[in-house]
């Protein structure tokens, strides 16, 4: 077990108050799960200050607190610590506490507006196939191994990440693959873990609710760069503006790929189909199932860190061919009679839906219909609500606008922001759900023999978010329940 003063090394600390010798059983920033002999770090969040629950943590056997103001009325036996800012000793003191684990394994970051998701299950999918023990933390699971663990953000809290990987690493895992939302990077999420690699995707429109300006949010993935240790590799994408502003600041290693310029490591699309994606690759044809030229572009960041990493190139060629898609992603299927195409995709940005839609038009005759069904999240950025309907109304021949995760907003009026975006052009491919089983169920009924249809937004998400209360929906599910029902 570890005593207060070993897991408070390299806290920047303000000022200590009581014993710092004592014994601590766990430590947790969420007061409602403190017990006996705990430490309690207080944050102060955007909806709570947990100052105000250190009586409760107390109450609940804290022996120390980690807080930012110290409480006036303070208990004899408990230690009190105080710091600048609480969600970074969170960080330290975790990496303390479970024994700096990311140091015992080869820890990959990667962040980007787009594919972080793809990226790093594909990675993990690949140094599995090579044989490794592997680790993933990413938006839809968390895998040890063969074990999957439900998460409910992109980049956990450090105490969750630290956590895990403490049981990754007690299980064998030698690379663990982690995404790093700037949000994740901004709070201090990853601070403190020691970092074999990252890698960056591209940068585009999202969370300027959050971020307030572009350039924050660009500064915010940058820190991972800068945070790298001299001894690790910085992988960037250069065909994307923002690529090098990621390596202005770090002592890593530096490396690129590309698919327009010249780079450390770069490919060529030679086949882009409803079939997948035929790649030249370090002067070899590569076969993917994968779908959409931005595939080709994760593609090559998996085969740019696996060769980083070590493995054999030929090897690493044939292990790339035997990826499967990732769930949510392009995921599609073709009705049985009128061979109508479905596409569930969890494009949520502007970007992302440009990207799946150019591809679908790329790949499509064209004598058919394009549905696209899409709606934007609340409570998240909304000036991307009309960028993307304006893109929906753009490349579709039919838009259904419905909603995705409310959250506590009014579904209404998030769909009349993203009408705001329509075209006056396109006004007439348009119209609005709100309902999105309805909205799924009346581009079903509408489309007619070898249309295509794609469902945007929540890619793998299995629930719609109301009001903190997430109810069963699946996209997927819709989609097969209803074209099966009139598929004629
Ligand atoms: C906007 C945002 O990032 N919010 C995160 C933030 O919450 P917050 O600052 O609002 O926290 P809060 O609810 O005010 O609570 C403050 C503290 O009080 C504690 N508390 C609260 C109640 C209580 O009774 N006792 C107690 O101790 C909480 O445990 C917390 O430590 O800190 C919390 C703890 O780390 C996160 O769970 C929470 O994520 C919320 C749920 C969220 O939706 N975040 C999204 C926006 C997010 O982080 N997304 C990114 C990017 C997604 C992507 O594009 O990939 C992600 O990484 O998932
Ligand atoms: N390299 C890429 N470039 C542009 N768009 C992409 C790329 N990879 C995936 N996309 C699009 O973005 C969507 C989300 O992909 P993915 O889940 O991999 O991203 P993410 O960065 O993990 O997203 P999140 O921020 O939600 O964690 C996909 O469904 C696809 O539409
Ligand atoms: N990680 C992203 C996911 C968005 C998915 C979309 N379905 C939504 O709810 O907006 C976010 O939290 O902003
Ligand atoms: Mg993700």
């Amino acid at each position: 077990m570890n005593t207060l003063s070993d897991i408070l090394y390299r806290v920047p600390i303000l000022a200590v108050e009581g014993n710092t010798s004592q014994q601590v059983r766990n430590i947790h920033i969420d007061s409602t799960k403190v017990g006996l002999n705990d430490l309690f770090i207080a944050i102060k969040g955007t909806h709570t200050d947990a100052h105000q629950f250190i009586p409760n943590a107390i109450n609940q056997g804290a022996l120390a607190v980690v807080c930012e103001i110290l409480p006036e009325k303070r208990n004899n036996g408990v230690t009190y610590i105080q710091v600048e800012d609480t969600r970074l000793a969170a960080a330290f003191i975790a990496d303390n506490f479970y024994d700096r684990p990311s140091t015992k394994m080869k820890l990959i970051g990667i962040t980007g507006t787009n594919g972080k998701t793809t990226v790093s299950s594909l990675l993990f999918q690949l140094f599995k196939n090579a044989g490794f023990k592997v680790g993933l933390i990413s938006t839809v699971v968390i895998k040890i191994n063969n074990q999957d663990f439900q998460t409910k953000l992109t980049t956990p809290d450090s105490l969750t990440i630290n956590k895990y990987l403490d049981e990754m690493q007690k299980d064998g895992v030698e690379y663990v693959f982690m995404e790093a939302s700037s949000h994740g990077i901004v709070q201090h999420r990853t601070k403190a873990l020691h970092f074999a690699g990252a890698v960056f995707t591209n940068l585009s429109h999202d969370h300027l609710d959050y971020h307030k300006t572009f350039a924050d949010y660009r500064d915010a993935k940058k820190i991972l760069f800068d945070e790298l240790p001299k001894s690790a590799f910085a992988l960037i994408n250069t065909d994307d503006k923002n690529g090098d502003v990621m390596l202005q600041n770090s002592r890593a290693k530096k490396y690129s790929y590309s698919l327009k310029s010249h780079s450390d490591y770069t490919a060529k699309v030679l086949e882009n189909n409803f079939n997948g994606l035929l790649l030249k690759l370090n002067d070899t044809e590569v076969w993917s199932p994968l779908i959409g030229s931005f595939n080709a572009y994760n593609l090559l960041a998996v085969f740019s860190v696996a060769d980083l990493l070590g493995v054999d190139r030929l090897e690493n060629l044939r292990l790339i061919s035997e990826l499967k898609p990732v769930s949510g992603r392009f995921q599609h299927f073709i009705s049985e009679k009128q061979k109508i195409t479905a596409i569930v995709d969890y494009a949520h940005t502007p970007d992302a839906l440009e990207n799946v839609l150019s591809t679908i038009n790329a790949i499509r005759t064209k004598n058919e219909e394009l549905f696209t069904v899409v709606g934007c999240g609340g409570d998240r950025d909304a000036t991307k609500r009309p960028l993307m309907a304006k893109i929906a109304g753009q490349l579709s021949t039919q838009v259904i606008l419905t909603s995705d995760n409310p959250r506590t907003e009014n579904p209404d009026a998030i769909i009349q922001d993203m009408e705001k975006g329509i075209e006056p052009t396109d006004v007439k491919k348009v119209i609005s759900i709100t309902a999105r089983e309805q909205a799924i169920k009346t581009a079903c009924k509408m489309a007619q023999p070898k249309d295509i249809i794609l469902v945007a937004g929540k890619g793998h998400e299995t629930y719609q978010e109301v009001n903190g209360v997430r109810s069963d929906f699946d996209d997927l599910q819709h989609l097969k329940n209803y074209l099966n029902k009139f598929d004629k």
